[in-house]
């Protein structure tokens, strides 16, 4: 956890550690360092579907990650991003508190 403080309140900000298949994938998408918050796990995860070119040009909210380490990690050939169960599923599995 770290603590920052902005407009005066304080708020607690928590880190995650991704597992090394999650981490090496958030490396691909530009990722530094090895803890990150919830939000920075999904920029970058947003990110390596835009690099890899994972998501269908047509219709953009399908993403065909299967024979992607993506995908491995998912267990999915396909999802949309319109149902993100899947993708906390898999978080919850690759993601640990940097804190511990
Ligand atoms: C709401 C959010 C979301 C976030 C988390 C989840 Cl579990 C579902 C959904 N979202 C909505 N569409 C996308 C998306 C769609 C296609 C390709 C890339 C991203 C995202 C995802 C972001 C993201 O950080 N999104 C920023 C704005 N996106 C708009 C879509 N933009 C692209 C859409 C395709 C065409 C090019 C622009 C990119 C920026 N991170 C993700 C990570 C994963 Cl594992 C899956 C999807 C996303």
């Amino acid at each position: 956890i770290t603590c920052v403080r902005s407009n005066k309140t304080l708020c607690f900000v928590f880190q995650l550690r991704p597992k090394p298949p999650l981490l090496k994938i958030l490396q691909v998408a530009g990722a530094q360092g090895e803890t990150f918050t919830l939000k920075e796990v999904m920029h970058y995860l947003g990110q390596y579907i835009m690099v890899r070119q994972l998501y269908d040009k047509r219709q953009q909210h399908m993403v065909y990650c299967g024979g992607d380490q993506l995908g491995e990690l998912l267990g999915l050939e396909s999802f949309s991003v319109k149902d993100p169960s899947p993708v906390y599923d898999m978080l919850k599995r690759n993601l640990t508190s940097a804190a511990m």
